[in-house]
């Protein structure tokens, strides 16, 4: 299993691209099936998570490249609606097909997916759409099969906006005869993507960045050439990043208007943040100010997926932060792992109360998930000495090369693969 050695406490600086969007890609790639032919999608990530879409996608009869952050997939062959066991369970974006697949075929057969075991992520809305599409859902030991000869548009709503749920029956919608409304939908940036994407292919879908989506269903899609927005949460991870290690960096191909309440927060927390169109420049040189009280919540509101991160920059802060997270029940595991650093946090009923200590020191830590590993990754930047984080395939699941990133930002941090281990050797040499 591959490790990360950092080495502590250097300041971040200089400029980086940010990569495509890891849960804006995986959508899209799910939704291409839907229409025959070869599709090109750029600004793609070398994820983890994308290589096994891909592999998915291949097992089911794709033929699938990608090269240079652009994927290249022929979708004419797709032979099963059955997509595997094995690659099911890796990751919570593997229901992603469950919408397309039963569009294109009028059958698909899932397992439960994978993903951050970061609370229960129930299934129960994509279902409930799906049927009140017309699906016939029926499970069978492990397996759900999923019949519909023909989907017809209703109106839905969700019983809370979830981002996957929205997304699902937004696709399956759009080869649906009739109209579909989505009301109570998530408003994720992620949602507006898959919406351009899925018009691009000659869908008919309103509203996607609102609480109400509409979907005129259509009978034919062609495929396309589509670009995927940039990745507010690698962006927003970097932020972080800069501002706990008293560094300065300027992120390129970033949407601010993606990050607003990120931004608010980090701001409330003393960092400085420059914005000049696609490009953000952030720094933070003095000791963090404690922040009262952030809630994570559905977009536009502060996001669940950048919570473990701020976390650490609030350890470092001068005074007691309350940070409440009400989208998944697990996900407080970084806590642990943050306290063998020195940080001072204690966790009830669904809050963490961060008291804000002068400095981390590095240790042996393990990323539980992948936002967790990602917040280590950045305690261990900012610490004195050195941090080896363990389980880093939950990181590789969203940050594409993340020890290059920051090698890139002029950190000491490097991967360790069981056949190499030069850093470590030389720093324990020293
Ligand atoms: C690939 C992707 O885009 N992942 C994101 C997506 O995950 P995901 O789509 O899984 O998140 P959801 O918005 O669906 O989940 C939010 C909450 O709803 C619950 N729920 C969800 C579906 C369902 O059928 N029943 C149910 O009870 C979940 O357990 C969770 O408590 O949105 C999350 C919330 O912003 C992000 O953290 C993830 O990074
Ligand atoms: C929780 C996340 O991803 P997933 O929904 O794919 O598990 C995430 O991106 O932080």
């Amino acid at each position: 299993m591959d490790k990360l050695v950092i080495e502590g406490g250097k300041p971040l600086s200089g400029t980086i691209r940010i990569h495509g969007a890891k849960n804006a890609a995986l959508p899209i790639l799910a939704a291409s099936v839907m229409a025959e032919g070869t599709h090109v999608i750029e600004n793609v990530p070398d994820l983890l998570d994308i290589q096994t879409m891909l592999n998915i996608l291949e097992r089911i009869g794709c033929k699938t490249e990608h090269r240079l952050q652009t994927v290249t997939l022929d979708t004419s062959d797709v032979h099963t609606a059955h997509i595997p066991e094995d690659l099911m369970g890796q990751m919570r974006s593997s229901i992603f097909l469950m919408g397309p697949l039963l569009a294109r075929f009028g059958e698909v057969q899932i397992y439960q997916p994978g993903g951050c075991a970061i609370g229960e992520r129930k299934i129960d809305l994509h279902l409930k759409g799906l049927e009140a599409l017309g699906a016939e859902i029926v499970e069978e030991e492990n397996r759900l099969i999923c019949k519909a000869a023909q989907l017809t548009g209703a109106d839905i709503v969700l019983d809370f906006p979830s981002v996957g749920a929205t997304e699902n029956i937004m696709m399956a919608a759009v080869k649906a005869e009739g109209i579909t409304t989505i009301t109570n939908a998530a408003r994720e940036p992620e949602i507006q993507d898959l919406q351009h994407f899925l018009n691009s292919m000659g869908a008919k879908i309103i509203g996607a960045g609102t609480d109400t989506i509409t979907i005129e269903g259509v009978s034919e899609l062609t495929p396309c050439v589509y670009s995927v927005i940039p990745d507010r949460i690698v962006a927003g991870t970097l932020m972080v990043a800069a501002a706990a290690t008293r560094g300065s960096i300027t992120l390129q191909n970033v949407n601010p208007g993606h990050l607003t309440s990120a931004m608010h927060v980090l701001k409330r927390a003393g960092v400085q943040i420059a914005v000049d169109g696609d490009i953000i420049t952030v720094g933070c040189h003095t000791r963090p100010k404690p922040v009262e009280r952030i809630v994570t919540s559905p977009y536009p509101a502060f996001p669940t997926d950048l919570q473990s991160q701020v976390m650490v920059l609030l350890c470092l802060a001068d005074g007691v932060s309350i940070m409440k997270e009400t989208i998944f029940e697990g996900r407080f595991k970084h806590v642990d792992e943050l306290s063998r650093m020195g940080a001072d946090i204690s966790v009830d009923m669904g809050s963490a109360f961060i008291r804000g200590v002068p400095r981390l020191y590095g240790a042996t830590v393990e990323a539980t998930d992948l936002r967790a590993g990602a917040a280590l990754v950045i305690a261990g930047l900012a610490a004195t000495g050195i941090t080896v984080v363990e389980q880093i395939h939950h990181i590789d699941r969203g940050y594409d090369r993340i020890e290059q990133i920051f090698q890139h930002l002029g950190a000491t941090i490097e991967r360790r693969s069981p056949a190499s281990q030069p850093l470590l050797r030389r720093l324990n040499n020293q």
